[in-house]
């Protein structure tokens, strides 16, 4: 992404004093695109901010942007972060590669929905490839002061899901958050594996509201919209948790995941904290992708 960051970049190019060209439209483009959109849709939606400006005779870069701003607004699905029934059990499975966050998230989520929505959180450890996801879990129930639902490295993680299920259904809580596996031997048994919890949890959790949400890196670029394709084809996905969002590398990947995927962002992380969790907000995410001072 060269050495300035995309949003100065993009902050600069509608900077220049001089009235807008086709160069500036060209040079958006390709902005765009080391802002995480496809070249398709970056010549798409570079082409629809042309029609616009004829049409309404926009000549000014400071007008040009805010027709831009409205436009990705535009592109982006919205949808809040559920508020579960105080008789409804949730079910999330977090879901995502290694590294991306998840557990972190998972503890985030648990602390959240437990403060602002009184919910009475279960952490469920379904990563049991690997030992230190299990322990890493645990510090966060501990530190948190949630119950943490877990097997042995190496066990049967829809066996872990399912524990958790009836944990809840016997009182112990009413939110199961739980942690799978970022990685395993190959890919296809990764999905496979994925697709097993689903299955269980689909048939196990009854009258509960089960949702999948994939974990992404914000600073990953198009990667993570691979990642989403891979994970949303083998177990269709509600929606996005975008990560480390107060990495200056973070480019714009809410776009094509609402254009490509149809999948909405409903949270966003910007840092390791508890706290550092909040609901996606578009017109924020615009303005920052755009380059906005904070
Ligand atoms: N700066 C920043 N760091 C984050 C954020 N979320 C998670 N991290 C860090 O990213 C690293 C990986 O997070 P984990 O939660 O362990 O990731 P994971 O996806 O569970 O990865 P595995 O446990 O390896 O499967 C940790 O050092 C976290 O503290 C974030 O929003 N911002």
């Amino acid at each position: 992404m060269g050495t300035m960051r995309f949003a100065d970049r993009i902050r600069n190019l509608f900077g220049i004093k001089s009235a807008a060209s086709e160069e500036l439209f060209e040079d958006l483009a390709d902005l765009l695109v080391e802002g995480d959109f496809g070249a398709a849709e970056a010549f798409k939606t570079v082409d629809a901010l042309q029609d616009i400006c004829r049409k309404n005779k926009i000549t000014d870069r400071d007008k040009i942007r805010e027709a831009l701003a409205d436009l990705l607004k535009g592109m982006l699905i919205k949808k809040d972060p559920p508020v579960f029934g105080s008789n409804e059990l949730g079910v999330i499975l977090l879901l995502g590669v290694n590294g991306v966050g998840k557990t972190t998230s998972a503890a985030k989520l648990a602390n959240l929905y437990r403060s602002s929505a009184g919910r009475r959180p279960l952490l469920a450890a379904a990563d049991t490839f690997r030992a230190a996801a299990i322990d890493q879990l645990k510090i966060h129930g501990e530190r948190l002061g949630v119950r943490v639902v877990a097997h042995k490295h190496g066990g049967d993680p829809a066996a872990v899901v399912y524990d958790a299920l009836e944990a809840a259904v016997s009182g112990a809580g009413d939110l199961i958050i739980a942690d799978t596996a970022g990685r395993m031997h190959t890919k296809s048994a990764l999905v496979e594996e994925l697709k097993k919890i689903d299955r269980i949890v689909e048939s196990k959790s009854g009258n509960s509201r089960y949702l999948k949400w994939l974990v992404l890196d914000a600073t990953t670029g198009r990667n993570a919209l691979a990642q989403a394709e891979i994970f949303h084809e083998a177990v269709s996905l509600d929606g996005v948790i975008l990560t480390k969002y107060d990495s200056s590398a973070r480019g714009g990947i809410a776009f094509s995941l609402s254009a490509d995927l149809r999948l909405p962002v409903l949270f966003v992380c910007d840092g390791e904290q508890y706290e550092n969790i909040a609901p996606f907000d578009p017109h924020r995410y615009v303005r920052e992708f755009l380059g906005a001072e904070q």
